[in-house]
């Protein structure tokens, strides 16, 4: 009997855990979209059902807000399209970038080798120096065929001289961004989705917020080399690494960027 106790508990406090970490989850997601203030919204209005309906027990109003809730759901689905979306997105990119679903695939690393990651960085850094702007997307696990498609293909091998070309002030692919996957340059001049969060410091503009954008829907690693300071920043699951020193940079293309959060 005892030994059945003591294993509700544990369960008690694992549930409890879970919700925990849940909550904490979609708190983060929510305030990377830029969406917490919905957040705290259903919060308080959970608080307030509980109220009505558990501790003053007002029939009248309770049954209401059970109707509300029953209802919410579908709301909720539809009000938060685009982070279950990348939230399911990220739950699979995990596994598949799993040790396991990589030795099934056969291949090392999703990420890009130092031999290609040297002519990025090294053009990130003459175009910082001549304050040329830039937008470079890195594929990871998730596939970008979606933002390939609204672009030029160039289906090239990565080259420091070509990347700087692509972003030369004058040169026709040198709005919007490139795409770099499997260890190729594969389009130029193409369209990120724009991200709507709030919290983005103002001086950064839509480039910065293109970047992000990419990064909260995909685990793609996204360089921002600004036109306005040169400086040359990161954006990554729906972070700003911002202000980078050539090794920062480096060090963050090569390690396994799992190992940054
Ligand atoms: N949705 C998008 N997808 C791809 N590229 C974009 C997108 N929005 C803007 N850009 C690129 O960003 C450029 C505009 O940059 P803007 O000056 O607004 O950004 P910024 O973040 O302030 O960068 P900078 O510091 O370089 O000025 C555009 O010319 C275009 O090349």
């Amino acid at each position: 009997m005892t030994f059945d106790i003591n294993i509700l508990s544990l369960k008690d406090i694992l549930d409890i855990l879970l919700v925990a970490f849940l909550l904490y989850k979609t708190y983060k997601l929510m305030k990377s979209s830029g969406s917490i203030n919905i957040f705290i919204g259903i919060l308080v209005f959970i608080v307030i059902w509980v109220i009505v309906s558990q501790v003053l027990q007002m029939r009248l109003l309770g049954s209401i807000f059970d109707k509300l809730v029953s209802v919410g759901v579908i709301a909720l689905i539809v009000l938060f399209q685009d982070e279950i979306r990348h939230f399911l997105l990220t739950l699979g990119s995990r596994h598949r970038s799993s040790s396991f679903f990589r030795f099934l695939k056969g291949n090392k690393k999703d990420t890009t080798d130092k031999e290609d990651i040297m002519p990025i960085v090294m053009a990130c850094l003459n175009m910082s120096k001549g304050k040329v702007g830039a937008l470079i997307v890195i594929e990871r696990s998730l596939p970008l065929d979606e933002v390939v498609r609204t672009g030029d293909i160039i289906d090239a091998n990565i080259n420091q001289r070509l990347i700087e070309n692509i972003f030369f002030k004058n040169s026709p692919l040198h709005d919007g961004a490139m795409v770099i996957s499997n260890k190729r340059i594969k389009a130029a001049g193409c369209i990120l989705p724009v991200s709507h969060n709030l919290n983005i410091p103002k001086e950064l503009g839509l480039r910065h917020r293109a970047a992000l954008g990419i990064s909260q829907e995909t685990d793609a690693m996204t360089i921002i080399v600004s036109e306005e300071t040169g400086g040359i920043s990161i954006a990554y699951k729906g972070e700003f690494y911002l202000k980078l020193t050539a090794e920062e940079l480096e060090r963050m293309l090569t390690n396994d960027s799992d190992s940054q959060n």
